[in-house]
């Protein structure tokens, strides 16, 4: 038998990506003509050309407002669908996606329509792409923890699709602790527990996602690096940190990606993995961002390796799933 060359990129795991944030310009114009919305921009380059972030607020300023193109539950299959064929052909055999109903909800759109056109494509998500997916709920933190609270009450009365809820939007001024009645009600209902914090934060709201929300996993968390303590402690319990540097230099939380502390959060012994975010704002897939990765930090096939099966040990799939994934990760750290 000849043997051919290893895939240059382990298996992988996609573990912190919006939905809304996988929005092409050109799907982007494509929804706005079908819905009758006009954007602001001549054509989807000069879209793109707007992708020039201060920081998280500017961009989630841009973000919420190309939204407006999203109204009914075929424009949310169209959206999930282009992201799974994307992210096929990034290695990605598992992704947990992040929705935002709360952005949708304002705008008018029908709960129902976000999920039905959401669901409709990740039932079908591994006979059409290969890839197995699990669906987040993820509230807005800059918006009153009452209508969050409702909102996932609506979502548990449809028996949505969900495996978790998450917490995302800006942070700056909306710590943890403002959702424990959230955090609580999704434990009672079984539901998995992730949280951005520290990453425009402090470190503080790592600890506090951890100890009031107990959020099973971190998005970003890169703030945590400034706390020896916790730092010390995610690594000893191995809480999964979900970690987006080409995001994190983009919204200029850091300076450059030499600088990211992803390096340290390795050495620490933390299980950090890297991810995408809202890849076509920052033109980085999470296979750019993997390719990024190790060409800014010079990583070896085995911190290669190491970073993907985070992806998978971090995921909220079912241990035995998990398992035969790691299998698949290790067959490519051994060149197999
Ligand atoms: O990086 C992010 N942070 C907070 N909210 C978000 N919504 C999309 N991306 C992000
Ligand atoms: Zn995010």
């Amino acid at each position: 038998m000849t043997s051919s060359a290893p895939p240059s990129r382990p298996p992988r795991a996609e573990l912190h990506v919006h939905l809304e944030g996988t929005l092409e310009p050109e799907l982007a114009f494509e929804l706005a003509a079908r819905n009758g919305v006009r954007l602001p921009y001549d054509g989807p380059d000069a879209l793109r050309a707007a992708y020039d972030f201060a920081d998280l607020g500017s961009f989630l300023e841009l973000y919420t407002a190309n939204m407006a193109v999203l109204r009914t539950a075929a424009d949310f299959a169209d959206l999930t669908r282009a992201y799974l064929r994307r992210a096929a052909r990034a290695g990605v055999r598992h992704a947990e996606i992040t929705v935002d109903p709360q952005a949708h909800l304002a705008r008018g759109v029908p709960l129902e329509d976000v999920v039905d056109g959401v669901a409709e494509v990740l039932a079908r998500s591994e006979p059409d792409h290969g890839i197995s997916t699990l669906l987040v709920a993820a509230f807005h933190r800059d918006e009153p923890a009452a209508g969050a609270l409702e909102v996932l009450d609506r979502l548990l009365a449809m028996d949505a699709p969900i495996v978790g809820i998450g917490l995302d939007n800006a942070e700056t001024g909306y710590p943890p602790g403002l959702f424990t009645d959230l955090y609580a009600r999704a434990e009672a209902a079984g539901l998995r527990r992730t949280a951005h914090a520290g990453e425009e934060g402090p470190a503080s709201n790592v600890r506090d996602a951890l100890d009031l929300l107990h959020a099973e996993r971190i998005d970003h968390g890169i703030a945590v690096v400034q706390d020896p303590d916790l730092l010390a402690r995610v690594a000893a319990e191995q809480v999964p940190f979900t970690v987006c540097p080409v995001s994190n230099v983009r919204l200029r939380a850091v300076p450059s990606l030499a600088e990211h502390p992803l390096p340290a959060m390795m050495a620490a012994g933390m299980l950090v993995s890297v991810h995408s975010d809202d890849p076509p704002y920052f033109d980085a897939y999470v296979d750019d961002v993997d390719d990024a990765v190790t060409a800014a930090f010079g990583h070896t096939r085995d911190q290669r390796a190491a970073l993907a099966a985070a992806s998978f040990r971090g995921s909220f799939l079912p241990p035995d799933r998990a398992a035969a994934h790691l299998a698949d990760v290790e067959a490519w750290r051994t060149g197999g």
